[in-house]
């Protein structure tokens, strides 16, 4: 089973990506996601390749944001993609039955298409607002994730489901209750002063007191 707390990537430069992902890893964190957009194939691929190997020494997971032919390149354990990017199916097609695919949900309908088209697990938001992403669909909130996770148990759908953005440590309980897995964050970790004591709550909220 995924781990339940996924880092997405934030730096404006490889440097700075590079930067964050050694903290988040360095205090605990066993599951990246680079989000790098926007960048020249060149400058992606650098980064995509250091974090491999990072990732590698750190026994972590791999996965890429929207680049499903980078994740081929340097075989990367998986990657994310969005309703917009290219469709689960081609990118299992691709990448094989192994490699982990994610897909974005913002309603119990996004779910069911995703999960008929294979993927692996869901990210499902925004949860809150978030200046991480423009163009957000719909705010969710704690009511918004109950009744999908209601309607999936209804319809025994069952597949790890993430919540995502402006996720905080104070969310995460009431979160876990609605029935999600995990979540996946960017901004609380990388704008943290004590990355260490932050990682190791969100763990501990997300797994109770269970040895992970
Ligand atoms: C775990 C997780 N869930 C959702 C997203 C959002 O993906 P997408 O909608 O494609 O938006 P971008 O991240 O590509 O801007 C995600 N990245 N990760
Ligand atoms: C990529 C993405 N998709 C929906 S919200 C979001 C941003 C998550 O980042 P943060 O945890 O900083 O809100
Ligand atoms: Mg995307």
């Amino acid at each position: 089973m995924y781990n339940k707390l996924q880092y997405i990537s934030q730096g404006e430069s490889v440097e700075e990506q590079l930067y964050n992902i050694h903290q988040a890893l360095d205090n605990g964190c066993d599951w990246i996601q680079m989000r790098f957009k926007h960048q020249k194939p060149k400058k992606a691929l650098a980064l995509a390749e250091a974090t491999k190997f990072l990732c590698e020494e750190y026994l972590a997971n791999f996965i890429i944001n929207d680049d499903v032919h980078l994740a081929e390149k340097i075989n990367a354990d998986g990657v994310h993609l969005g309703l917009s990017d290219m469709r689960v199916s081609e990118a299992r097609a691709i990448l094989g039955k192994t490699k982990i695919i994610g897909a974005t949900a913002n309603t119990f309908e996004d779910i069911v298409c995703q999960v008929t088209n294979g993927c692996d697990y869901i990210g499902l938001g925004p949860f809150q607002h978030t200046k991480t992403k423009t163009n957000l669909s719909p705010i969710l909130g704690s009511e918004g994730y109950h009744s999908i996770i209601t309607k999936m148990k209804e319809s025994q759908i069952d597949i790890p489901v993430y919540a995502i953005g402006g996720i905080t440590l104070r969310d995460v309980n009431p979160l876990m209750k609605t029935g999600i897995h995990g979540i996946a964050v960017s901004g609380v970790i990388t704008k943290s002063d004590d990355k260490q004591e932050l990682i190791t709550q969100l763990n501990y909220n997300l797994y109770g007191n269970v040895t992970i």
